[in-house]
């Protein structure tokens, strides 16, 4: 266990790299399934790291050579942020950019939280999903690109042709091709009746992308910066302003009438934002559905921790800090200002701001140090923690794939069944971008299901086992339509449950984030990077816009121009 126990002496990448995560050690290493006779794999120098973080907590710097020789950690910080998700890195380069003496505590032994990755045998699998918005090379929306090149870092990426391929009810089988012509085409060409339809709606998405595409994205709670904007591009203002409180269900029934094809366009809100059209917000509908054809869909080479991985090198050659290992058990308040955080060790750390990249549930339920502002009790009224997911992360023989197999296929079987927990399937192979991920000869294959937390809990350690291996089995022998000898094929399987879920990624209840209630005007209710409490920031997906690498980038963006406005560094 030596290896992974001194990454105190070792630099961030090295600690990184040997770095395994824990998904399927919940609640032991057990649950790594080997077939074809090869040893377990899981190393038990990791399990017995993740053991030791949950239960001994005690923070590790694994700072960089450059890091290693600068003083040791300053007592008083601009700011502190909790957690390492993109929206927490982002929202720390920002800030170190602009001159900010900032550490970011990470309760985990890498950077990325849900944008993380893990080791097994020769396969590096992505924690989360594998389709990434926001590496286009023009326009403002490119977030992930400007988050990068704003700390001098880059990363290459490989084009995916194809976001996603639909195997749907009544044999709806409709690719969404890069281009967009090609698309619409496509989807015209099984609802010929609707094909006019279906371009006007398609082409309402582009309006409301081509507004936030033509300005600069920052702070919507900073005057300034939306009197500047407002002045230089008041018609891409005033379109924002109209969408703002919209969804774009609406939007959709203003051009298309055919219940399937209305259907549709639900899934393809579903499956990014876990609600259908009617619950969606406008804006994001138009990022997601245009910026797919402008900027693409693109992958990270050597995989989407890559992301994360680069954004800590960005942050300390810029003078940032992370800390690893660094649970935070309490935000601290003075005369109702934020002034710190503490903790598992017990250690106090004080900064101008706080910032915390946990959910707005972990933030205001357990980390405050005093009882939740009002405003979040209306906000819970608002909205409600979406489920979370059942993983299952396989090695597969590259033979089992037909040839022309796409990248990110979404599977339904009923459209009934879409919002229910196992109803919609998703499956990610991002080997068929990045061979280098697997072994040669076989490709990864991520599939996984949205489902409650509350179907995992109170069972013995023999039925959760059991009940996974069901649940994993149900849903392989789902995947025929995309790889018909799949059980025939399988190398090596490991199993991840909303538990797994909770307890790696801290996220509460394992949720993949905030969803509306009921219908809700669009964005206008997701709160900003402020909060009640004075000196107390969030980011991340419980913030304007909501879930997603883009989304949480934006939020990152607009959390540092404001903190950064406070702290009078612009
Ligand atoms: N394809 C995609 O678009 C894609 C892929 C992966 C992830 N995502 C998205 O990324 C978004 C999540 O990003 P995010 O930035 O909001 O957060 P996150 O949940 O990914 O990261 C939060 C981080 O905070 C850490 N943390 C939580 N509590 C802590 C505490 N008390 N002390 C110290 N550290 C703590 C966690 O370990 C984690 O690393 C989700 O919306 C998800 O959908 C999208
Ligand atoms: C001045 C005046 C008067 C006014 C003002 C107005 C204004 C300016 C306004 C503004 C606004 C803004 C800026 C806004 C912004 C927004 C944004 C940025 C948004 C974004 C979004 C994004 C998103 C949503 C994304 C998402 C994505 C996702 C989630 C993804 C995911 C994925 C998955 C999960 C899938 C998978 C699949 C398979 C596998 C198949």
């Amino acid at each position: 266990m030596g290896d992974c126990f001194e990454p105190i002496a070792r630099s961030t990448r090295e600690n990184q790299q040997r770095h395994l995560w824990a998904i399927g050690l919940e609640p032991r290493n057990e649950n790594a399934t080997l077939k074809h006779g090869r040893a377990p794999g899981p190393c038990r120098c990791c399990f017995a790291l993740s053991v030791a973080m949950t239960a001994v907590d005690k923070p590790s710097i694994a700072p960089t050579a450059a890091a290693m020789q600068t003083d040791p950690l300053p007592r008083d910080w601009d700011a502190i942020v909790i957690g390492s998700g993109i929206g927490g890195l982002v929202t720390a380069t920002q800030l170190a950019a602009k001159g900010a003496k900032v550490l970011v505590l990470e309760r985990y032994l890498i950077p990325g939280g849900s944008a993380g990755y893990f080791e097994r045998e020769g396969y590096r699998f992505d924690v989360g999903a594998s389709m990434i918005f926001g590496f286009g090379q023009q326009g403002t929306t490119n977030l992930l690109t400007r988050a990068l090149a704003a700390v001098g870092q880059t990363i290459e990426t490989i084009p995916d042709p194809v976001q996603i391929h639909y195997h749907l009810p009544n044999q709806l089988e409709v690719k969404v091709h890069r281009d967009y012509e090609q698309f619409l085409q496509e989807l015209g060409d099984r609802f010929p009746h609707e094909r006019q339809g279906i371009r006007q709606f398609y082409d309402e998405c582009w309006t409301i992308f081509n507004c936030l595409n033509a300005m600069e994205l920052l702070s919507l709670e900073e005057l300034r910066y939306l009197m500047r904007v407002f002045f230089q591009n008041p018609l891409a203002c005033l379109g924002l302003v109209k969408y703002l409180p919209q969804n774009v269900g609406a939007i959709a029934r203003r051009y298309i009438s055919d219940p399937e094809l209305l259907k549709f366009i639900d899934i393809e809100c579903y499956c990014w934002s876990v609600v259908p059209a009617d619950l969606t917000p406008a804006i994001n509908a138009g990022m997601v559905f245009s910026d797919r054809h402008y900027g693409g869909i693109n992958y990270p080479k050597g995989g989407v921790g890559q992301i994360a991985q680069k954004l800590v090198d960005g942050l300390e050659t810029h003078g940032g800090r992370i800390q690893y290992k660094a649970r935070v058990t309490q935000i601290v308040t003075e005369g109702g200002r934020a002034v710190g955080v503490k903790l598992a060790s017990g250690e106090l750390l004080r900064a101008k701001r706080v910032i915390s990249n946990a959910t707005r549930w972990d933030t205001f339920g357990q980390l405050l140090d005093r009882d939740q502002p009002l405003d979040e009790d209306r906000w819970q009224e608002r909205y409600q923690k979406s489920p979370s997911f059942l993983s299952v992360h396989m090695g597969v023989r590259a033979d089992a794939l037909p040839a022309g197999t796409d990248c990110h296929h979404i599977l339904v079987k009923d459209w009934e069944q879409m919002e229910a927990a196992y109803g919609t399937v998703f499956v990610s192979i991002p080997t068929l971008l990045d061979p280098d991920l697997a072994p040669p000869d076989h490709h990864i294959l991520h599939v996984f299901t949205p489902c409650w937390i509350s179907d995992w809990l109170n069972l013995s350690p023999e039925d959760y086992q059991a009940q996974k291996e069901q649940k994993a089995q149900e849903l392989c022998d789902r995947l025929a339509p995309i790889v018909p000898q799949l059980d025939a094929a399988i190398d090596y399987i490991e199993i991840g449950t909303p538990r797994t879920h909770r307890r790696f990624l801290g996220r509460v209840d394992g949720s993949y984030g905030p969803i509306p209630r009921r219908k809700l005007p669009g964005l206008l209710t997701m709160p900003f990077n402020r909060t009640a409490v004075k000196n107390l920031y969030c980011v991340g997906d419980s913030t304007f816009p909501g879930q997603g690498l883009n989304a949480v980038a934006f939020s990152g963006f607009a959390c540092a121009h404001r903190v950064a406005a406070d702290l009078g560094l612009v």
